[in-house]
C-alpha cells in the first residue's frame, strides 16, 4: 500500500491518502470472516476468511469450481451465506448507505445488442440515480470514447469487458469486485487490463479484488493472493511471500561438460535430476544458487545455470492439486462471452 501521499480533510478527519488517488474516494477494506455456502450437497465456500485492502489488487485464484464466484457473490449480497460475513469497513453490502458509491462489480454480463454502450451505461445511470454524465466520464475511462454510438451487439469481446469495466465504475466505488475479467481477451486486451487493474488500485486507492484460475495471470497484476481450494483457503500472502515459498519448486536448467559427476553429486544430495543430451541436465527440488554452490565445492566446471521457470505455477498447482471440481457450473462465461454487472445499483 503507497500510504506515502498528501493530508487531506479539515483538522478533526484527517487522513492520509495514497499519492494520486481520487481524493473523495474512502479507502474501504473488505473482510471475509467464516464465509460457508452449501449448495445441495455440495459445500461450494467452505468457512473462508481474508481481507481485501485498499491501495491495492488482490488476486482470487483457485481453479474451476473452487468456490472464487460464489464468493464474490457473497461479498456483493447476491447470495447469502449460511454462516460468515462479509464486510466493508465493518458494514455488510445490505446496509451500505451508498452501495453503488462502495462496490462495483464484474460478474455476469447482459447487454441489450441494439443498445449502444452508451445507453447501456444511462440506462445503469438512472437505475443507481447517478448523472447521465457518468457514462461517458467512464466511456474515456475505458478507452472506449469513440466506440460509445455503436450498437453493443457489435461489440468485440475485449470491448465487452471494456463496457463491463465502465459500468462496474459509473459510481465511482471504492471497492471493484471482477470476476475472471481477462475471460477470452487477446494478448493486447490483457495487457490493457493489467495495467488498468493496477492504475485503479496503486493510483486512484481503490479496493480490488480479482479472480482468475490462472497464477500466471496475476503474477504481474496482483500485490496480494488469496488462493482458494475446493472453497477452502490453501494460502494468503504477498506475491513476493509466495515467491519466497516457491524457491525450490521449479526446475534448474545446469549444463555442464561434466554431467555424470554432476548427476551424483546432486544425486547424492537428495535433488531430483534428470539428464538430457548436449550436456544438460535438469534439477528439481533446488535452486540456481544452491546447484552452483553444490557444483562448486566438488570443482564441476558449469557451461550454464538457469531457473527453468520461477517455481509459481508449480506451487501454486501443488496448493491446489486434486481441488478442481467438475460439477457443472451455470454460467460459462468464457463460451458466452458475457460478463459483468456492477452489482451495486
Ligand atoms: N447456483 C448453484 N447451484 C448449485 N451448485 C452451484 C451453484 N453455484 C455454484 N455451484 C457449485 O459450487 C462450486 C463452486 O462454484 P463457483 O462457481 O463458485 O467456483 P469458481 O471457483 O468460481 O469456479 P469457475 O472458475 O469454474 O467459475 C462448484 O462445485 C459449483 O458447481
Amino acid at each position: 500500500m503507497r500510504l506515502d501521499g498528501r493530508t487531506v480533510g479539515t483538522r478533526h478527519e484527517e487522513r492520509v491518502i495514497p499519492t494520486g488517488t481520487t481524493a473523495h474516494l474512502e479507502p474501504v477494506r473488505v473482510e471475509v470472516r467464516g464465509l460457508t455456502k452449501d449448495f445441495g450437497p455440495v459445500r461450494a465456500v467452505d468457512d473462508l476468511t481474508f481481507t481485501v485492502e485498499p491501495a491495492s489488487v488482490t488476486g482470487f485464484l483457485g481453479p474451476n469450481g473452487a468456490g472464487k464466484t460464489t464468493t464474490m457473490r457473497m461479498v456483493l449480497g447476491l447470495e447469502r451465506p449460511d454462516s460468515g460475513t462479509a464486510t466493508f469497513n465493518g458494514a455488510t453490502y445490505a446496509s451500505l448507505a451508498a452501495p453503488v458509491r462502495t462496490v462495483g462489480a464484474v460478474l455476469e454480463t447482459a447487454f441489450h445488442p441494439a443498445r449502444s454502450g452508451r445507453n447501456h451505461l444511462r440506462v445503469y445511470c438512472r437505475a443507481a440515480g447517478l448523472p447521465v454524465s457518468r457514462a461517458d466520464d467512464v466511456l474515456v475511462q475505458v478507452g472506449l470514447a469513440d466506440a460509445g454510438g455503436r450498437r453493443a451487439g457489435g461489440y468485440s469481446l475485449g470491448m465487452r469487458q471494456r463496457l463491463a469495466l465502465a459500468t462496474a465504475l459509473l459510481g465511482d466505488p471504492s471497492v471493484l469486485v471482477l470476476d475472471e475479467p481477462a475471460n477470452g481477451l487477446d494478448p493486447e486486451g490483457i495487457q490493457w487490463l493489467r495495467g488498468f487493474i493496477r492504475h485503479l488500485a496503486h493510483d486512484q486507492g481503490r479496493t480490488v479484488l480479482v479472480s482468475s484460475h490462472l497464477l500466471s495471470e496475476m503474477e504481474h497484476t496482483a500485490d496480494r493472493v488469496v488462493i482458494v481450494g475446493a472453497g477452502r483457503l490453501v494460502r494468503e500472502g504477498s506475491i513476493a511471500e509466495l515467491r519466497s515459498g516457491a524457491q525450490g519448486e521449479g526446475a534448474v536448467l545446469v549444463r555442464s561438460p561434466e554431467t555424470t559427476r554432476l548427476a551424483e553429486v546432486l544425486g547424492a544430495a537428495g535433488l531430483g535430476v534428470r539428464p538430457g543430451g548436449d550436456g544438460l541436465v535438469t534439477v528439481t527440488g533446488s535452486t540456481p544458487a544452491d546447484v552452483g554452490a553444490r557444483a562448486f565445492q566438488a570443482g564441476i566446471e558449469l557451461h550454464e545455470l538457469r531457473a527453468e521457470s520461477s517455481g509459481l505455477e508449480e506451487l501454486y498447482f501443488r496448493l491446489t492439486a486434486g481441488q478442481e471440481q467438475y460439477a457443472a457450473s451455470t454460467t460459462d462465461t468464457t463460451t458466452t462471452g458475457t460478463t459483468t454487472q456492477g452489482a451495486a445499483r
